[in-house]
């Protein structure tokens, strides 16, 4: 099995990629949804955000008020380290609890979509490609502004908490160029996927294994005089 780091900058077009390539039957596994899986109520990092955060950054529900921790977090770094510090442990254990379902069933690869992939580096030695999705930084701020009715200061705020998007582009294996039209994005990911069902990397992976697995077998063989 081999993983595929998905990212891009905020608002750059990454939830599209990942939906055309889970419609096209990829693994997807979206870190976005699991930060929001770790913060319900109750859960260990919603318990942290209360201890750290206080009660001003939940709703009457007990669930977390998203925009206001967003307002917060997106307008002072510690904050937004500490926010990071407190979920982005959780959000790798769920990670990888669900890579190994993937591995475990036989699937040949799994896409990461990680927008922080470039910025933690946490996951980043695991992957075999990064595909980056790209856009103009005007129309960026422009999409930003208008999904999350931000005003041009909040959005730049939102963009400025990232890794600039060029930088991530020349560190990419993949670029997806989402500066067109959707149709022209998701027939350059019918081309990622093509590429992907072709790759051979996952058998790097069985072959380590293998190998291990070989060399456990001769070790007890020795060992127990079988
Ligand atoms: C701050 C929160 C509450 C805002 O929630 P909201 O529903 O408005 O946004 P959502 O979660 O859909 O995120 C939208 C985008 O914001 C960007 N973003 C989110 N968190 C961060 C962060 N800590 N630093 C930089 N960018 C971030 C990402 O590009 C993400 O795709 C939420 O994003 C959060 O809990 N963030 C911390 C966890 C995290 O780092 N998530 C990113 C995936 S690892
Ligand atoms: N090619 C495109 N043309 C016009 N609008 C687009 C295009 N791609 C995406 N958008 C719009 O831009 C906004 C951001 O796209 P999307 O939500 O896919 O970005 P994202 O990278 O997943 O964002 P986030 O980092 O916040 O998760 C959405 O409102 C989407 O409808």
């Amino acid at each position: 099995m081999f993983l595929v780091g998905l990212t891009g900058g905020i608002a750059s077009g990454k939830s599209s990629v990942s939906k055309t390539l889970s419609d096209l039957g990829c693994k997807v596994i979206d870190a976005d949804k699991l930060a929001r899986e770790v913060v319900a109520p109750g859960a260990t990092a919603w318990k942290k955000i209360r201890q750290h955060f206080g009660d001003e950054v939940f709703l009457e529900n007990g669930e977390i008020n998203r925009e206001k921790l967003g307002e917060i977090i997106f307008a002072d770094t510690q904050k937004r380290r500490l926010l990071n510090s407190l979920t982005h442990p959780e959000i790798h254990k769920l990670m990888l609890r669900k890579i190994f379902q993937l591995f475990i069933t036989g699937h040949a690869y799994a896409v990461l979509d990680i927008p922080l992939l470039f910025e933690t580096g946490k996951v980043l030695p695991y992957v075999t490609y990064t595909v980056v999705v790209n856009c103009s930084e005007d129309q960026q701020l422009e999409r930003l502004m208008k999904r999350n009715k931000l005003t041009e200061e909040e959005a730049r705020g939102r963009i400025e908490a990232q890794m600039p998007l060029a930088q991530k582009v020349k560190a990419a294996t993949y670029v997806v160029d989402n500066s067109g039209s959707l149709i022209s994005t998701e027939k350059q990911v019918r081309g990622l996927h093509r590429d992907l069902q072709r790759s051979k990397a996952h058998w790097r992976l069985r072959l380590v294994l293998s190998s291990v697995f070989i060399v456990s077998l001769g070790v007890i063989f020795l060992v127990f005089n079988y």
